[in-house]
């Protein structure tokens, strides 16, 4: 993994918690026990519908045609009998807002799911990118309460699990949340009560802690899960499975708590990584120790070329966790754009104030970045000295090897940047270096997010559109170049939003980008 990546946005989103650059998934789930709209629905709870809605979206997987998977093609089958409630759908909307063009809805739910079960306490889940939207619905085919447990295992099998590993499977979700009255009644009555108006009662007693409780209370009588003691033996699904290898596997669960967390975390990301056979996932997510985060370069209004932004830096050692960012050097040191190290640009630390921001994996500090450049010899590439206090030797951080690469022949200047709502124009403003010969065809290729219909989980659509020559700038060194346009030919209705902008060119005959520029923050008027 070498910055930049097609899952850098991905990896900010699984390495940053909380706080400074987050994008607020585990704030969803936390504390564990937080129910929808930030706690706002008795009964329910965010980290165990994200966890249903993911196995209910992997069990139509059939591993002897390698067709369905984790795809988000649950959001086309919210209406089967075998998908009841409303958790998938309130899932679904919740994580739809962080769709991007590089971002799946297959994907943001997996890590949604990697990130709630740690802040509940559980395993570590390795995590890896790439899972694919579905477009359609899949095979149905998703377990339920009443089928006998020969139709469980064979369930269980197609989707890639053994008897056995159905078991700890099964305790492995039911661990988490419970089951709700005014979606089964045939398993829950008489819990409806004000305080609890879905009659939610939980699978074990400690329902927001990722614990094996569901194991221990079924050893020793004590569970009330209504999958296991329920008045109605048909839906005792948990009843037929936990039993089914002569308890060994829950006696193992319940005498050994780290065995229950090892065993869930191998069975939870073999589920997770279960995906269409045509989809390869990508490596799976270490944190890099440095990232750049949001760096970008502009000018300013009175021609001053800004380099403007944070440097991330990550760890999980005992001196990381110590550190004190008021007392770390972090320096950036970049190369011309001649590939030389500029006596004028030696050394610079960063001017860097303390942002606060947290990992569930480690610890975490930003830098913030804030400089001018001189565009003559502008920047190629940029490399990071930096320590975790004064007293220590700096370390490089070269990006494995070759320098974190940062091209300055193409930037977009948010500045005469604007975007227009319904049926209006919006505009990208970008300037282009003059001095390394002809450009040709420069273009802006924007993606927005769409509703469509069947699903809550968004499309991406994409549209490329010319960048035309606009004269000078405010820099003699480059042109300006804007692209007008409306999005979706015409029409960007309220359920659509422009979640990224590339800006590419050839120069000189080589290709440069400008990728995933943020928002249109201004509106045009
Ligand atoms: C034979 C297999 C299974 C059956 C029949 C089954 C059935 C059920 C039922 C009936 C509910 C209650 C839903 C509600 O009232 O909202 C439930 C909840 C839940 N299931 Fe399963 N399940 C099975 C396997 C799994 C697996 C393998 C996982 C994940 C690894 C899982 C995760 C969950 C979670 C987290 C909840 C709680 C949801 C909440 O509180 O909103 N289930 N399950």
């Amino acid at each position: 993994y070498i910055w930049p990546s097609q899952w850098d946005g991905l990896e900010d989103a699984y390495t940053i918690s909380f706080g400074f650059g987050a994008i607020g998934i585990a704030d969803g789930v936390n504390p564990c026990s937080l129910s929808p709209g930030g706690g706002i629905a008795p009964g329910r709870e965010s980290a165990a519908e994200w966890l249903r809605t993911a196995y209910h979206d992997m069990a139509t997987h059939n591993s002897e045609t390698g067709l369905g998977g984790l795809d988000a093609s649950i959001g086309f089958e919210t209406f089967r009998p075998e998908n009841i409630g409303t958790a998938f759908n309130t899932t679904l909307g919740f994580f739809n807002e962080l769709q991007t063009k590089q971002i799946s809805m297959a994907d943001i739910l997996t890590l949604g799911v990697v990130l709630a079960i740690k802040n509940c306490g559980g395993p570590s889940i390795p995590y890896r990118p790439g899972r694919i939207d579905a477009t359609e619905a899949g095979p149905a085919g998703v377990p339920q309460p009443q089928e006998p447990l020969e139709t469980h295992i064979a369930e269980f099998a197609l989707q890639g699990f053994n008897a056995t590993e159905m078991i700890g499977l099964v305790a492995c979700g039911h661990t988490l949340g419970g089951v709700h009255q005014i979606d089964f009644p045939l398993s829950v009555e008489g819990a409806i009560t004000t305080d609890n108006p879905e009659g939610v009662v939980h699978f074990d007693d400690t329902f927001d802690v990722y614990d094996n409780h569901i194991a221990t209370q079924y050893i020793n009588d004590s569970s009330v899960d209504p999958l296991l003691v329920g008045f109605n033996t048909t839906t005792n699904s948990d009843a037929r499975i936990f039993a089914s290898d002569s308890n060994q596997t829950m006696l193992q669960f319940a005498q050994d708590p780290d065995f229950f967390i090892s065993r869930c975390g191998d069975l939870l990301e073999r589920m997770l990584n279960t995906v269409p056979s045509d989809v390869t996932l990508g490596d799976v997510f270490e944190p890099l120790t440095v990232k750049p985060f949001q760096l970008s370069l502009f000018f300013n209004s009175t021609g001053g070329l800004q380099l403007s932004g944070n440097i991330r830096i990550f760890g999980t050692s005992a001196a990381a966790a110590a550190a004190n960012p008021a007392d770390m050097p972090v320096q950036l040191i970049w190369m011309d754009r001649h590939g030389n190290t500029s006596p004028n640009y030696t050394t610079t630390a960063l001017s860097f104030s303390f942002l606060e921001a947290t990992s569930l994996w480690g610890s975490l500090q930003f830098f913030s970045v804030s400089t001018y450049l001189d565009p003559s010899a502008g920047i190629s590439s940029f490399v990071v000295n930096w320590a975790y206090d004064s007293e220590s030797a700096l370390t490089t951080a070269d990006n494995g090897g070759g320098g974190f690469p940062f091209q300055d022949v193409i930037l977009f200047q948010q500045a005469g940047s604007c975007h227009g709502f319904v049926n209006q124009n919006s505009t990208v403003s970008a300037v282009i270096r003059n001095d390394m010969g002809a450009v040709s065809s420069p273009y802006l290729e924007y993606t927005y997010s769409s509703s469509q219909p069947g699903s809550l989980a968004f499309k991406q659509i994409t549209f490329r559109t010319e960048l035309v020559y606009a004269g000078n700038s405010v820099s003699p060194l480059y042109d300006a170049y804007t692209a007008v346009f409306v999005a979706n030919d015409g029409f960007l209705s309220a359920n659509e939003s422009i979640v990224s902008f590339d800006l590419v060119a050839v120069v000189g005959g080589t290709t440069y980008e400008s990728l995933n520029n943020p928002q249109l923050f201004t509106p045009c008027s």
